[in-house]
């Protein structure tokens, strides 16, 4: 079987006054493990039902392989469902939830047994079959239902926020199975979470949605180092925001310094940085720019030292190596490595809670 590319194109989708969906444009790659991501509210799950057929879009189409899914019955997609609950039989023993499908198929009953034990191996519950799904931890659940959804060899896996429930320790763990599963096989993977960190760890490409549209697309390092917006830099957590302006292809903030070559058009402009990206001290380098600034704070932070900077109007956070010697006071160079400036004009909508 060869894996499915997924088109959505336009798509669109209100609930009475309630856009949730709209004018949505996304190739998914076949055999990628795309994370649907955004904040709540922003239509990650009514896209995910749509592409499951649970829910019809009002407008655009969605298609699998070129072919339009619309008015395809969910049971038709050759999709595998797992949501946030894991839904399991509870009359059921294990291997009879992992069966079920496959019993509905038709698939007999010593084909079926071999299957599910095979399913129930992958996702490290082996010998657990007999046991009643009452029986098992909240991670143990999420594994059946995963085993439930891909012992019928999906096309494409869609999860809805699968393991929120779980605490951080077994998340991380459910994480590093989800991704096993999905390199061992060629299903197409689409999970849907409002956690960025978790988006970045599973998915080899995140769809950033918000307010019910794509603000992003590709792969995690892309929304660090060249995010598309302002909107997703922010989403992406910590950042720094100089105001300025763009004149002849070249960003100056309001302080008269930097000068970065930008492609942004001439107005108000604002240049992101990441506090990871700044550097303190160091040699001079053609590819970066240099601002003086005062240290005015320093606070250990586990992995780094975070340092706050005041530049000549506005203070700037940098993450420093932890045996760099900084000193409250202290007076220092930072640059600003041209590959990590990215620019916006400073009009774009800037309210993404
Ligand atoms: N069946 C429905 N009836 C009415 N409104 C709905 C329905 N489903 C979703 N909505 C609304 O559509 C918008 C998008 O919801 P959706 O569940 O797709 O967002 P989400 O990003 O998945 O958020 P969450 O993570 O909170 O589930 C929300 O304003 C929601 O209240």
């Amino acid at each position: 079987m060869t894996a499915t590319a997924i088109t959505l194109r336009v798509v669109g989708k209100s609930f009475g006054d309630t856009v949730a969906v709209t004018r949505l444009s996304l190739d998914i790659a076949a055999g990628s493990l795309t994370a649907l991501l955004g904040p709540s509210g922003c239509g990650k799950s009514t896209t995910l039902s749509m592409l499951a057929g649970l829910t019809e879009p009002d407008t655009g189409y969605l298609q699998f392989d070129g072919d339009s899914i619309l008015g395809v019955p969910a049971e038709r997609r050759g999709v595998g469902l797992v949501f946030q609950k894991p839904l399991l039989f509870p009359h059921l023993s294990v291997a009879d939830n992992v069966g079920f499908g496959l019993r509905m198929r038709g698939v007999s009953a010593r084909s079926r047994a071999l299957r599910v034990t095979e399913m129930l191996d992958r996702v490290q519950l082996a010998g657990l079959g007999d046991r009643r799904v009452g029986e098992l931890s909240g991670g143990q659940e999420q594994r059946v239902a995963l085993a439930r959804a891909l012992v019928l060899e999906p096309k494409v896996l869609l999860l809805d926020e699968p393991f929120s429930q779980l605490d951080t320790a077994l998340r991380a763990r459910m994480r590093t199975l989800l991704r096993q599963l999905h390199d061992d096989s060629d299903v197409t993977t689409v999970f849907v979470t409002h956690d960025q960190a978790e988006a970045v760890e599973v998915a080899d490409t995140v769809a950033l949605m918000l307010d019910g549209t794509l603000a992003g697309h590709g792969t995690p390092e892309s929304f660090y180092t060249r995010p598309e917006s302002l909107a997703a830099a922010r989403f992406f957590g910590v950042t720094n925001e100089i105001s300025g302006h763009v004149r002849g292809a070249r960003f100056t903030a309001a302080d008269g310094t930097l000068g970065i070559p930008t492609d942004t058009s001439d107005g108000p402009a604002v240049l992101v940085i990441r506090p990871e990206a700044v550097r303190l001290g160091g040699v001079s380098d053609a590819q970066a720019r240099k601002v003086r600034g005062r240290v005015v704070g320093a606070q250990f932070a586990g992995s780094h030292l975070a340092v706050e900077v005041e530049l000549a109007d506005q203070r700037i956070r940098v993450h420093a190596p932890l045996d760099e010697p900084v000193t409250v006071g202290q007076d220092v160079d930072v640059r600003f490595p041209l590959a990590a400036c990215t620019v916006f004009a400073a009009d774009v909508p800037t309210d993404i809670a």
